[in-house]
């Protein structure tokens, strides 16, 4: 998405793949310590085994490394429940640019003993340290889901159905995404998907995670009567079995392989103040006109997170020409951020001004100067190009 880990000029790729043992697992606390190269699903699996899931879920999960997870401080799906591993990492452990191993890897909960080394190196794409094991939360594993696939008739419904349901359904709402009906055809047209319920604008996944199926559905029943009745919703469908459960998040999730395939795609993964989220999509669709073929927006609007993509036949200069710098302006007028969950890379970094001062880049660099100052550690991504 953004060229984070895509070497572009004269790296050495240093692979942690081998790197893939549990080292410890607490069964009364949920703390997992692994290393950098474990795979995320295996993982997921290891510990649901013994009662627990992973803080994160992402649609890679069956090829990203934790490692990388924590170095581009991935976001996902379960991001609304569990929050960011700024929250959930407890520690790590990173290897130096010369060479020091920095052994960080407690699994305390509470630790305020001065600065918290382990924060500068999630999120810093690899470009501070190489982390090789990470120490990790687990929160128990929710012995009820279901999941609501619902359209809605505007993006206001949309937003007022998100209220409705953190007021209704309290603790147990962990996903809140959405999808507007470009993104409908997109995958049952691409991906040859069937939507479960009637043509909308707008539709939106809903998932509950507790620990009382009967308490649960009451809930959500109690929910979607409202949203159903005061016609916030138009149609929906639950699902409480895996099979039903995953062909559900499949619509969701495999947006991004669909726009793949419909031609030449520019991506932007903004965060924005979630009432004006899809303003944004409206406006430029109208700007674009017959020169994109798509223009879509879903994402994560439980964390503010907008997925807007736009596609075209095939790349058009003219077409770039109008999107950017207009998408960030707009979104820095929002005081929003350029890269909500999928880090600055190589391709992103020289926008990092639109979401912060002067004064912060600097420290970021300095930062960068003092932790690796021959520039080694992944080169030309995240900082801007000195000039
Ligand atoms: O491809 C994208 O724009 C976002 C991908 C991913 O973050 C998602 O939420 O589906
Ligand atoms: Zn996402």
């Amino acid at each position: 998405m953004v060229g984070g880990s895509v070497p572009v000029f004269d790296e050495i790729i240093l692979s942690t793949t081998l790197m893939n043992r549990v080292i410890s697992f607490n069964s009364v606390s949920g703390t997992l310590v692994c290393q950098a190269g474990c795979v995320l699903e295996e993982l997921s699996r290891y510990v649901e085994e013994r009662g627990f899931v992973m803080p994160l879920d992402l649609g890679a999960k069956g090829s990203c490394h934790i490692g990388g997870n924590v170095a581009t401080n991935a976001g996902g799906l379960r991001f609304l429940r569990y929050g960011s591993l700024h929250g959930t990492v407890l520690g790590l452990e990173v290897v130096l640019a010369d060479g020091t191993v920095l052994d960080c890897l407690t699994s305390l909960r509470k630790d305020n003993t001065g600065y918290d080394l382990k924060q500068l190196f999630i999120g810093s794409e690899g470009t501070l340290g190489v982390i090789t094991a990470v120490s990790i939360q687990c929160p128990p594993k929710p012995r009820a889901v279901n999941v609501a696939f619902l359209g809605c008739p505007g993006f206001a419904e949309v937003l007022q159905t998100f209220s409705s349901g953190k007021e209704l359904l309290g603790e147990i709402l962990s996903a809140y995404e959405f999808m507007d009906a470009e993104c409908m055809w997109l995958v049952t047209h691409h991906l040859r998907l069937a939507s479960p319920v009637q043509e909308s604008p707008f539709y939106v996944l809903v998932e509950t995670s507790g620990s009382r199926a009967g308490h649960d559905s009451e809930k959500l029943s109690d929910f979607l009567e409202q949203a159903l009745s005061s016609g916030l919703v138009t149609d929906g469908t639950v699902a409480t079995d895996q099979t039903r459960l995953k062909a559900l998040w499949a619509l969701r999730e495999r947006i991004s392989e669909a726009l793949s395939r419909d031609g030449y795609v520019y991506k932007y993964d903004l965060s924005l103040p979630t009432e004006r989220l899809y303003d944004l999509v409206s406006d430029l669709r109208a700007r674009l006109g017959s020169q994109a073929k798509h223009v879509v927006g879903y994402g994560h609007l439980g964390d503010g997170n907008l997925h807007l993509n736009v596609t075209s036949e095939a790349f058009s200069p003219s077409l770039l020409a109008d999107l950017e710098p207009y998408v960030y302006e707009w979104t820095a007028r929002q005081r929003g951020s350029v890269s909500a969950e999928h880090g600055l890379g190589f391709k992103k970094r020289g926008v990092l001004s639109y979401s912060k001062p002067p004064e912060a880049l600097r420290l970021m660099q300095q930062l960068k100067a003092l932790l690796d100052p021959k520039g080694i550690l992944n080169p030309y991504k995240t900082l801007p190009a000195q000039a």
